[in-house]
């Protein structure tokens, strides 16, 4: 991690078998509940200064490990959430680079009318559009290291999630994209490549760490009802899978 991260680390939250059981495909039954599965160092700033520009925008910035593994035949993944939506009634969006390693980001629109993954490789930003929830998937041999920026003002909700047994796909060692029998018919899913967005400052190679205490408009975490053409373009960049 020294790479990503001068200095030490806080301690992580840490993700369990136990915490992440019903989002599987099946239960991991022959796992100790306690196993950890990824780890999130929340909150992170190198400096007093990136400390006071961060919470002056009301953002926070993490890192992810998610080490390489498979789960009863699954490969990695985060537990996946939804957000809420801002004082405009328009959802909190997020942005992510992949630090090192790959990574399948899936995204769901909240009604269920569609799926998008984002394959993302070290260098790449992929933004979570408002109204989408996300699942992070390590579908490599590597340990996948991500950092995120997003808003400070909201919670993640992990009901639907919860109750739908995981995203709307199961990704699997062998049988590639398994559909979640929960989510009744299956719902279309769409390729869309890490896209640059220079209007938001989402410039590939550019770490995100590098915006902090600039005067980049990383507003749109908090204020994305201002940038919805934007945003629309990334998401209008579909190819069907
Ligand atoms: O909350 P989940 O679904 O476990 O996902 C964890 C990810 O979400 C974040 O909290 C940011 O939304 C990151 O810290 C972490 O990568």
């Amino acid at each position: 991690m020294k790479q990503f991260w001068p200095g030490s680390l806080p301690a992580p939250s840490v993700r369990t078998v136990e915490d992440m059981e019903n989002v599987f495909a099946s239960r991991p039954s022959n796992r100790d509940p306690d196993t950890p599965l990824y780890y999130m160092y929340r909150d992170l700033y190198q400096t007093h200064g990136d400390h006071t520009w961060l919470e002056r925008h009301h953002l926070r910035y993490d890192i992810t490990r998610i080490p390489a593994g498979v789960i009863n035949g699954e490969y990695t993944k985060t537990k996946g959430h939804y957000h809420p939506s801002n004082s405009a009634g328009v959802p909190y969006p997020e942005v992510y680079e992949v630090l090192s390693g790959s990574a399948y980001y899936l995204l769901q629109k909240r009604d269920h009318t569609d799926v998008i993954l984002v394959p993302a490789h070290a260098g790449d930003l992929v933004l979570i559009p408002p109204g989408y929830g996300h699942v992070t998937i390590n579908p490599g041999r590597e340990e996948l290291i991500m950092a995120n920026l997003v808003s400070t003002d909201f919670s993640s909700e992990y009901g639907e999630i919860n109750e739908m047994h995981g995203a709307a796909y199961y990704y699997m060692k062998k049988e590639g994209w398994v559909p979640n029998p929960h989510y009744g018919d299956r719902i279309p899913m769409h390729v869309i490549l890490p896209l640059p967005l220079p209007e938001l400052g989402l410039v590939p190679g550019r770490g995100l760490y590098g915006m902090v205490g600039t005067t980049d408009t990383l507003d749109v975490m908090n204020r994305p009802e201002e940038y919805m053409d934007i945003i629309g373009r990334f998401c209008a960049d579909k190819k069907r899978f």
